[in-house]
């Protein structure tokens, strides 16, 4: 099927990309002049493994994948996915501006075409989003009848930073949410060359369901990480292991191990922004959800009990400390809402002078905090060298390698945020809930 996806972000690219891949002609469209030239050499415009691969093969082999600027090329084909970003207001209630501007000028663009047109909203968007305000706006701005030449459906993406190929070529589900057959027959087409090639669970449901599913899974593994980060700040305090715990609870199938590595908590571009939107959403609707907030508050927390935990042992005032870890998760150079912001903060208000080390995040986190300030090492060994202690913030899996290395430090005190490191004879371990 000749497919457009708009915004080549993250997932847009990843979904354009892998739906080359499936064999449908697919067409980027995003106002990024310079993303969209990358794209069209055959690189991905963002860090991501398996896509180099993948954007390569299917722009300059197969030809089955470009991208442009031009929205006019969503005529030449029969169905558009809106992959735009969905970022939070102050009050963390969802922005959908760059969602309505894209809505209208996709609909503009439709107006010129004669034949049915499915459009697909891939974003993460509130409840409500597709049906009341998506639908209508294109078909205002296109001037043709729901339903009957235009269809708008909503297919949520579930794929995680780091794997997202995989997460997306071999999905534990896939959700098709419309409100109309033929928006819904269309998506299942789009996925059948998967569902061929990959038994997977097909939910076929309405829209605002399919958005409500996206919101649930996020918020219930986000609050997961946090429960037992509950439990593991009490295990902390009565001396006991959370991840003996963990690995116990996990034996339980109604528990399952996966996300209970007790720790620093959650950041990243989804699990904040989203609770944070379900949460402004439930708000607004005269309901105050007291689990979420409290998952939250929880993982709000974390940073600042690891920050204890050094106070407890040393006043770092002008002295050299070790932040191993600036990425939010291992495997991306992802920055946004990363746990080492708060602790570089906290660093900063107790004087300590930071050396920082990660093996992709350095340029990403200069660039989207540059209030914070930490001197960047070029390898664990030297960001350890001289330091008067160690925070390790992120479970790069380097990490685990190091040994002698912590010699170096001038008092060998190693707080661990992430369960990564092996306690060693000469150094003072310090786990964040074990
Ligand atoms: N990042 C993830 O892991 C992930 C996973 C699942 C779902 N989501 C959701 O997917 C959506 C997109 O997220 P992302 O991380 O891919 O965003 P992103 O910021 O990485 O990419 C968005 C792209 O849209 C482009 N753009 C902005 N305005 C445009 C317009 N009017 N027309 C065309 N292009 C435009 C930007 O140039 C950018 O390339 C969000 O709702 C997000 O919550 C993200
Ligand atoms: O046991 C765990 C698992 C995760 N995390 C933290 O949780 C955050 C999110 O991790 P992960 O879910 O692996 O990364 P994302 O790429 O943000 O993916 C989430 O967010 C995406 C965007 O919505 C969804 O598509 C995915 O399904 C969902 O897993 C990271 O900071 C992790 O360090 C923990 O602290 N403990």
């Amino acid at each position: 099927m000749d497919i457009s996806v708009i915004g080549s972000g993250y997932v847009g690219t990843t979904l354009a990309a892998c739906l080359a891949e499936l064999g449908h002609d697919v067409v980027n469209v995003d106002i990024n002049e310079e993303i969209v030239a990358t794209l069209n050499r055959g690189e991905p415009p963002i860090h991501e493994e398996r896509l180099p691969d993948l954007v390569s093969r299917h722009v300059l082999e197969t030809e089955r994948l470009r991208a442009t600027t031009d929205y006019a090329a969503v005529l030449e084909t029969e169905a558009t996915f809106v992959a735009l970003p969905t970022p939070s207001r102050d009050d963390g209630s969802i922005d959908l501006s760059i969602m309505e501007a894209g809505a209208e000028q996709l609909g503009e663009t439709l107006a010129e075409k004669d034949e049915w047109h499915t459009v697909v909203v891939k974003s993460t968007v509130v409840p409500g989003t597709t049906a009341d305000l998506i639908a209508p706006l294109v078909a205002e701005t296109s001037g043709k009848a729901l339903g009957d030449e235009v269809g708008v459906g909503m297919n949520p993406e579930f794929l995680r930073e780091g794997t997202a190929v995989q997460d997306f070529l071999e999905p534990d589900k896939v959700v098709l949410g419309a409100d109309d057959d033929r928006t819904l027959a269309v998506q299942r087409r789009i996925y059948d060359p998967l569902t061929e090639r990959y038994d997977t669970n097909v939910v076929e449901t309405g829209t605002r369901e399919a958005e409500m599913m996206k919101y649930a899974n996020n918020a219930f593994l986000a609050a997961k990480v946090s429960l037992v980060n509950d439990l593991g700040n009490i295990c902390k305090e009565l001396g006991v292991d959370t991840y003996e715990i963990a690995d116990a609870m996990g034996l339980d199938d109604r528990i399952q191990r996966s996300f209970l590595d007790s720790g620093l908590g959650w950041g990243g571009s989804c699990f904040p922004k989203d609770v944070a939107a379900i949460i402004a959403a439930a708000r607004e609707h005269g309901y105050e959800p007291p689990m979420l907030t409290a998952a939250v508050e929880v993982n709000d927390m974390m940073p600042e009990r690891l920050l204890s935990l050094l106070d407890e042992h040393v006043d770092v005032g002008g002295k050299r400390v070790a932040l191993l870890g600036l990425a939010f998760k291992p495997g991306t150079d992802d920055v946004r809402e990363t746990r080492s912001a708060p602790l570089l903060r906290g660093l900063a208000e107790r004087g300590a002078e930071v050396v920082a080390h990660d093996p992709a995040a350095v340029e990403t986190m200069r660039k989207a905090f540059p209030d914070l300030s930490f001197a960047v090492a070029d390898s664990p060994e030297e960001a350890l060298d001289g330091a008067h202690a160690c925070l390790v913030a992120t479970d790069w899996p380097e990490y685990s390698d190091l040994d002698e290395e912590f010699d170096a430090m001038a008092n060998p005190l190693v707080l661990d945020g992430r369960h990564c490191i092996e306690p060693r004879e000469g150094i003072v371990y310090e786990g964040l809930t074990w």
